[in-house]
């Protein structure tokens, strides 16, 4: 295995006997003709796939697609019945509640026993085991067995120890992103600083927003195999066009695209056409000048006209820093809408952000702003060219003077 992968999974199959009652198990392990009283079912299919160091990927897929299955036999909690996988380097593991913990043990037994299970020994679990316990921030519990813990508390240990133990490979099922929403933040905190750090990151979660915003590479998992990998951006689109309209749709997105607004399959209610940056007099930009005017053109294609929507842009950096999401709920805009192709334009002046570059997302939303009938992230990237050497994200309208003058 080159030094340069961390994950090498191979022709990974995991077949489960399904048994149609519980006696049926009981008639095969007595049958001395050895009988089959199951059907075989396969959580994952010949499933193949490399993780190179400091990679962050995401593994995304409908319930029961096989996501946590292949986490599980990576991490070596289960063993596959074909297959083969190598790991290279300190996995860390943050899997369903409770997996690596002894539940008759005090949470300080089982930080140890965690740390232990991951190779380091007790005098290391000692350097380690203040800033777990300030991260976990669960007070006294510590002392208690871990079977007292509320899902939260136990969610903050098993979170806690898994990030703070230093290990080069981190794999997280998001069955413990539970917590509180403080907790979840220092979480997702800790993740960045990881991922800044190049350490690998093996991600599944059905948050695609959290996929795009952190993964360099998604892997879309259907009914046990691979059904696409590559880039983030395109692969968590396909699929949720394909959670949207349907196998057919994601498969000719491409096809799609060609023809977008000439017709809408019923059950879509809208979608984004287009959204293009373009100075005044409509020419279109590329690149944006610091403190000029400019507006973005949202077309979008409607298959409905009487429902109330909502429209919002939100503009990050290209490091992922959320700048500013603004939509028409919050500026009190009612959106006067055809069924068929719509455009909408969005005036930006005296534009401040300083040089570098940004991304847009666009979406179309009910009307509380909560469901998106439509999301479009990343959908524009552009430059703002600056002179104005500042430091921060933007140049907050200001003024200065002084008291005398
Ligand atoms: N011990 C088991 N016995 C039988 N079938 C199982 C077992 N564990 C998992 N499965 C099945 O294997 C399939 C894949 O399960 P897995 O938990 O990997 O899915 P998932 O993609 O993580 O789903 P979710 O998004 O709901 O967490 C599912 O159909 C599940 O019912």
């Amino acid at each position: 295995m080159s030094k340069e992968l961390a994950i090498r999974a191979e022709n990974i199959t995991k077949v489960y006997k399904l048994y149609e009652k519980p006696i049926d198990r009981l008639k095969e392990s007595l049958s001395l003709r050895k009988r089959n009283y199951h059907r075989p079912f396969f959580a994952l299919n010949d499933v193949s796939m490399e993780i190179n160091r400091g990679e962050v990927v995401g593994i995304i897929g409908k319930n029961g697609s096989g996501k946590s299955t292949i986490l599980k036999i990576i991490t070596g909690v289960s063993s596959p019945s074909a297959g083969e996988v190598y790991v290279n380097g300190k996995v860390s593991a943050l899997l369903e509640l409770g997996a690596g913990f002894n539940l008759e043990y005090t949470g300080i037994e089982n930080i140890y026993l965690n740390g232990m299970m991951m190779g380091f020994n007790r005098e290391e679990m000692d350097g380690k085991l203040n800033s777990v316990l300030e991260f976990a921030d669960i007070g006294d519990f510590v002392y208690q067995p871990v079977k007292a813990y509320s899902s939260g508390m136990f969610a903050r240990l098993a979170f806690s120890v898994a990030i703070n133990v230093d290990p080069d490979i981190l794999i997280v099922d998001e069955a413990l992103a539970v917590g509180d929403l403080k907790f979840q933040i220092k979480c997702m905190e800790k993740f960045s600083e990881f991922r800044d750090k190049g350490k690998t990151i093996l991600f599944v979660s059905h948050d695609i927003n959290s996929i795009k915003r952190y993964c360099n590479r998604a892997i879309w998992l259907n009914a046990g195999r691979i059904e696409a990998q590559g880039d983030t951006d395109l692969i968590c689109d396909r699929y949720t066009d394909y959670l949207k309209y349907g196998e057919s749709a994601s498969k000719k997105k491409d096809d799609k695209e060609e023809d977008r607004g000439l017709s809408l399959n019923k059950d879509i209610i809208g979608v984004i056409e287009s959204f293009e940056i373009q100075d005044t007099q409509g020419n279109d930009l590329n690149d944006i000048t610091y403190n000029s005017d400019f507006r973005v053109k949202i077309q979008f294609e409607m298959n409905t006209e009487d429902l109330e929507i909502v429209i919002g842009v939100a503009i990050h950096s290209i490091d992922d820093t959320y700048v500013c999401g603004i939509n028409t709920l919050l500026d009190k805009e009612e959106i006067k809408y055809k069924k068929g192709v719509n455009a909408i334009y969005l005036d930006y002046n005296s534009f401040n952000l300083l040089g570098g570059s940004y991304y847009f997302d666009v979406a179309i939303f009910e009307k509380n702003a909560h469901i998106p009938i439509d999301y479009k992230a990343k959908v524009k990237e552009f430059f703002v060219r600056s002179t104005y050497v500042a430091e921060g994200i933007c140049v907050l309208p200001h003024k200065w003077r002084m008291e005398n003058d």
